[in-house]
């Protein structure tokens, strides 16, 4: 007879299930429906930081148990290129909208089906392939991705918007690019919006800051797309009021259109660029989401100092708070490996689309040191992918 309590398989097998019943539990009371294969299921949405570590939890014990299980092998590995093939080929072909690419069948099919694999199409009995909820925005992105190593060869000057693979096979930056494709920058603007709903870094910023103690107050939103974050915070805390400052019209408009009617007096939607002073000089709070890792350090300097001359206006203590991700100290282990591989993920997609990066707490001191000396992280409310630093000008 075997000895189950010395069982990994099993004890794995015991943590997914626990795992998995918080899940559905969650679900069940935020009334929220359950994914599934079909084309029509919602993704689950991330509702605050224990659900998140929960979700976390249950990804990084299911995967060792199938790595347990297929032991370590890289065969499934090495097949991945053709994995991405098949997607570029239903990106580039549209396969999920209306136009059908002009191949033969038999090619479709062929392509198709490793799609089906991964559940990204699903095949009827009839050979009618229709798409699940699970397909991804992989088109322009992939193509620079590709480039990286030649890119890595080649090149010997700083990384930046203008030396990067994006640029590389493009031969525009990426938000240059955007604005010449109004179609492609509407869909950046819907998977920004998609990503924060799903994303967990917004519960940092909603959960972790006290936004109460505000009261009735005036909050900029520096880079903020089609304001839903925004939206969020405005949904939670009905005494303040938001200015969205983007420096593209096409988003700003979107969010505008968006927005449901009853937030309209709230908002504002104001073109900025935010290489120049801030043009909001009485504000409650600032902040700052996701856009310094887009940028390398001496124009997230610029943008920095961009704040002082409006902190210099208003009152004592009035913050920014810069929601990034914080990336841990090598071999610290603050954070989990799947955790840890996302946010490398995310740095390399900085680097090879926009020559810039992520950073750790200790760059991001650096950076607004050499903004302006007065500037001084006042605290860490979180790090990791859900980074919260709080900046205060010392007046
Ligand atoms: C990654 S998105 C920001 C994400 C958003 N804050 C959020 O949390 O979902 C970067 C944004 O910065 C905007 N942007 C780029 N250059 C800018 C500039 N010079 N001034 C203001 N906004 C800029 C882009 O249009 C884009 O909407």
């Amino acid at each position: 007879m075997s000895d189950n309590s010395q069982s990994t398989l099993l004890r794995l097998s015991q943590t997914i299930a626990s795992l998995t019943a918080q899940v559905h539990e969650h679900l069940h009371k935020a009334s929220q429906q359950e994914p599934d294969f079909t084309p029509n299921s919602s993704e689950i949405v991330t509702e605050g930081i224990k659900f998140e570590t929960i979700k976390i939890a249950l990804s990084e014990a299911a995967r060792d148990l199938q790595l347990l299980v297929n032991g370590p092998t890289l065969r499934a590995f090495y097949g991945t290129h053709y994995d991405l093939a098949a997607h570029q080929a239903a990106l580039k072909f549209d396969f999920f909208g209306k136009d059908s690419p002009r191949w033969d069948r038999d090619t479709l099919e062929r392509i198709l089906r490793l799609l089906v694999t991964p559940r990204i199409f699903h095949e009827s009995s009839g050979n009618e392939f229709s798409h699940t909820s699970f397909h991804m925005q992989m088109d322009e992105v992939f193509q620079s991705a590709s480039e990286t190593a030649i890119f890595l060869r080649q090149s010997t000057s700083p990384l930046a918007a203008t030396n990067c693979p994006f640029h590389q096979r493009f031969k525009v930056p990426i938000f240059e690019y955007y604005q010449q494709n109004p179609t492609k920058v509407a869909r950046f603007g819907k998977a920004l919006a998609g990503a924060t709903k799903l994303d967990r870094n917004v519960s940092a910023l909603r959960d972790v800051y006290d936004w109460g103690s505000i009261g009735k107050g005036l909050i900029v939103d520096v880079g903020g797309v089609d304001g839903s974050v925004s939206l969020l915070l405005a949904k939670e805390w009905p005494e303040l009021s938001f200015v969205v400052q983007d420096s593209s019209p096409t988003l700003l408009s979107q969010g505008s259109l968006r927005l449901p009617p009853q937030y309209t007096s709230r908002f504002s939607f104001q073109e900025y660029d935010f290489f120049t002073p801030q043009l909001i000089t009485q504000a409650d709070l600032f902040f700052i989401r996701q856009c310094l890792h887009n940028w390398p350090d001496a124009a997230c300097i610029k943008i920095l100092r961009g704040f002082v001359l409006a902190l210099e206006n208003c009152k004592d203590g009035t913050p920014i708070l810069i929601n990034e991700s914080i990336l841990p100290r090598p071999g610290s282990g603050v954070i989990s490996r799947s955790e840890e591989r996302l946010m490398r993920q995310v740095d390399l997609s900085m680097l090879i689309n926009v020559g810039a990066r992520q950073r750790t707490e200790d760059d991001f001191h650096r950076l607004v040191k050499a903004a302006d000396n007065r500037l001084d992280i006042v605290k860490v409310h979180s790090v990791g992918s859900m980074g919260l630093l709080e900046v205060h000008l010392f007046k």
